[in-house]
């Protein structure tokens, strides 16, 4: 989609999650790259297609903030499953973190790859059509090892590692996650765009 090259946005971004740890993150990761701010709001959970769902966060999003906004969306898909639950949020995972033994549910398959899936979307206002970005981590997923603060972390082994995301330093995890890809495509975006930010208090 075509951005308007020097285009100065009324307001400064307004990043808008309601999950605190993805806010963590995305700022380790985004440093003084995009200057934002955070508004926890609780969006409803959407169901569908990770791209869609996140467009419709980020135009629900930016009705209430009136301005600039980010969101995102993230699903864990498995490939035996043919890329469920993905944006399909039944509790499945939440039931994989914290019963291991339904694990075996998988076990029936002998596919235990999957992919971490995570969609920015960007709308520069409540007119503005939503740009999506997408980042994918591929993995397995396994029993569940390391600290259980962080959803479905436990479960997903990245290709390549043989520590689950929940057990790899932050900095580790921020380095190859689909979060890092999906913002790297976001911060090329707004470099591309040439967008310019009115700074409060600047
Ligand atoms: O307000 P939003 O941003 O929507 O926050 P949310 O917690 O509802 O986030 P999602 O709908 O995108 O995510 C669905 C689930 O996936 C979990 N999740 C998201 N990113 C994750 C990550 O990097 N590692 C592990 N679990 C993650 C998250 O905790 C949710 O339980
Ligand atoms: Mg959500």
């Amino acid at each position: 989609m075509a951005a308007v090259r020097g285009l100065v946005l009324s307001r400064p971004v307004t990043f808008v999650t309601g999950n605190a740890k993805k806010l963590e993150e995305v700022r380790a990761i985004l440093g003084n790259s995009i200057p934002f701010q955070s508004l926890k709001l609780e969006l409803p959970e959407l169901q569908g297609e990770p791209e869609d769902i996140s467009k419709e966060k980020a135009r629900m999003a930016a009705l209430q903030v009136n301005g600039p906004v980010l969101v995102e969306d993230t699903c864990l898909c498995f490939n035996a499953l043919k890329g469920l639950p993905g944006g399909y949020k039944f509790d499945l995972l939440i039931l994989l973190v914290h019963f291991p033994g339904l694990n075996n549910l998988l076990m029936a398959y002998d596919d235990k790859s999957a992919y971490a899936l995570c969609v920015f979307s960007f709308a520069a206002g409540p007119d503005s059509e939503p740009i999506t970005f997408s980042g994918k981590t591929q993995g397995k997923i396994v029993s569940p090892r390391g600290p259980n603060d962080f959803g479905w972390d436990p479960i997903f082994e990245p290709e390549g590692y043989d520590q689950t995301y929940a057990q790899m330093p932050k900095e580790e995890k921020n380095k190859i996650s689909h979060r890092y890809k999906s913002l790297a495509l976001v911060k090329s975006h707004f470099a591309e765009a040439g967008y310019t930010f009115q700074i409060e208090n600047s």
